[in-house]
């Protein structure tokens, strides 16, 4: 898709005009040329690609000279890959210049639906660190919990709240990512309806409910935590108004991000604050906007109880049956709620349990399997883990294919000599569970995931 001139709203192109000056016609150029395809590769599902066009700042990041059919990728919907917008990216540059990674973190993606920053996230994470994913929107938040099911880590917890809900929690976060739902003005080439829905009133409306998202979410972080503003728009209301509205209510420093000149991004120095513009005609990439911003005024902190959580571990017998399904299962935790298991991280439990107790989880951590009669069933997300103990299940190498009839929940005449929970490989990436029985195998893959596309 592209844009032209003629369908941009009036007010939009003036108000162009007068950020960009002489550069505006290769804006709107770069408007009517198609716009870069990208994907950003999972680090820990490894597959052969031929994706050799790195995207500069996110090591993970490559461009695609085309844009083939995703969803008839078994690669996409194995977690292989996530397909994102290159501009957005820049988080990592972010994240990676300005946060110390190799401590233990909590992190808090406010607006996460459908998952690309959380996914980015949780992947720049290590091991020990704690990423909450939230989603307002409940449809919004399902489709967030099953990208990042399929992305594999064991260490977010999904949540639908309100951004006032976090008011619940304070200073808890060590970093605060908020990519505002806006007016969209960087999507313009990819999404119409972006366009259509674009007014100057939308534009104020955006800004404000902005300006309430962030001070909703203010006390939850930490005395020298790090917020990280972003919008996919370009008008300075909802961008450099709002940061100097923050600068204004609260003590905050705003953080640098060392650029190369080849990216093509630019950085703003107005008033005090410091931002970065990512404008379609000098990047590869979508409209973009990103800031950095260090809290540095007091905050409460929310007082952990320094005991044992309250959560049910399994019986002895069937923790022993799921360590084996996962590896290093030591500082893992498994715990049961009703008849499901799920893990996380062994040192954020108290956190898990701070969180299932002030929010509305969607998710904590990876859901392993089902108790049914003393019996364990695994879960979809287990086989999705990146913690999977392939070892200690049967595999069907599936072809193309068959990978496809899979995800579709069809039937598979495929013969196989062993019974039993299996799992459905495409190449060495795992799609999901089969129960193979003497005479057929049980597709189980979630119905509400299965692909509707036909060939
Ligand atoms: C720009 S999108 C987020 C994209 C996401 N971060 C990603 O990288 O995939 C903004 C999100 O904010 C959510 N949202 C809408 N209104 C909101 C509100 N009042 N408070 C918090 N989030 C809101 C939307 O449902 C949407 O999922």
């Amino acid at each position: 898709m592209s844009t032209q001139a003629a369908d941009l709203p009036a007010s939009f192109l003036q108000k162009m005009q007068h950020q960009l000056g002489e550069a505006l016609p290769d804006f709107l150029k770069s408007l009517a040329e198609p716009a870069p395809v990208s994907i950003r590769l999972n680090p820990r599902k490894h597959f052969n690609h031929s994706y050799t066009v790195h995207i500069p700042w996110a090591e993970n990041g490559r461009y695609l000279a085309e844009r083939p059919v995703f969803t008839l990728d078994p690669f996409l919907h194995g977690g292989a890959y996530y397909v994102q917008e290159a501009s957005s990216m820049f988080v990592e540059q972010a994240v990676k210049q300005c946060i110390d990674l190799d401590q233990s973190i909590h992190v808090l993606d406010l607006c996460a639906a459908p998952g690309g920053k959380s996914t980015h996230l949780v992947s720049l994470l290590n091991d020990e660190s704690l990423l909450v994913s939230n989603e307002v929107i409940r449809s919004r938040a399902n489709i967030l919990s099953e990208n990042i099911q399929k992305w594999g880590y064991n260490q977010v917890v999904v949540t639908n709240n309100d951004p006032e809900d976090f008011k619940r929690l304070p200073g808890f976060f060590d970093v605060m990512v908020v990519d505002a739902p806006c007016s969209g003005e960087g999507l313009f080439r990819k999404d119409a309806g972006a366009m259509q829905e674009w007014s100057d009133d939308n534009v104020m409306l955006c800004s404000k409910r902005q300006r309430r998202i962030v001070s909703d979410i203010w006390s939850s972080l930490k005395e020298n935590g790090i917020l990280v503003y972003s919008t996919c728009t370009y008008n300075p209301e909802e961008n450099e108004e709002n940061l100097v509205w923050l600068k204004e209510s609260h003590d905050v420093e705003f953080l640098k991000i060392k650029l190369d000149d080849a990216w093509g991004a630019v950085e703003v120095e107005q008033d005090g604050i410091t931002g970065y513009h990512f404008y379609p005609h000098r990047v590869k990439g979508e409209g973009f906007f990103i800031s950095v911003i260090r809290k540095k005024e007091n905050a409460d902190i929310l007082r952990m109880k320094n005991a044992k959580t309250g959560f049910q571990p399994p019986s002895k017998k069937i923790l022993e049956q799921i360590q084996s399904w996962v590896i290093d299962p030591e500082g893992i935790s498994f715990i049961q709620r009703e008849d499901v298991i799920q893990f996380f991280p062994s040192v954020k439990s108290q956190e898990i349990e701070t969180l299932s107790k002030n929010l509305r989880l969607v998710s904590a951590g990876t859901f392993a399997a089902v108790v049914k009669h003393e019996k364990l069933v695994p879960e979809h997300a287990l086989a999705l883990s990146v913690k999977l103990n392939h070892a200690n299940f049967p595999a069907l190498a599936l072809s193309r294919e068959d990978a496809l009839r899979y995800l579709r929940k069809e039937t598979l005449n495929i013969t196989t000599s062993h019974t039993g929970f299996t799992l459905m490989l495409y190449e060495n990436i795992a799609l999901g569970w089969g129960n193979v029985l003497p005479n057929r195998i049980n597709n189980l893959y979630p119905a509400e995931w299965r692909i509707r596309m036909g060939a």
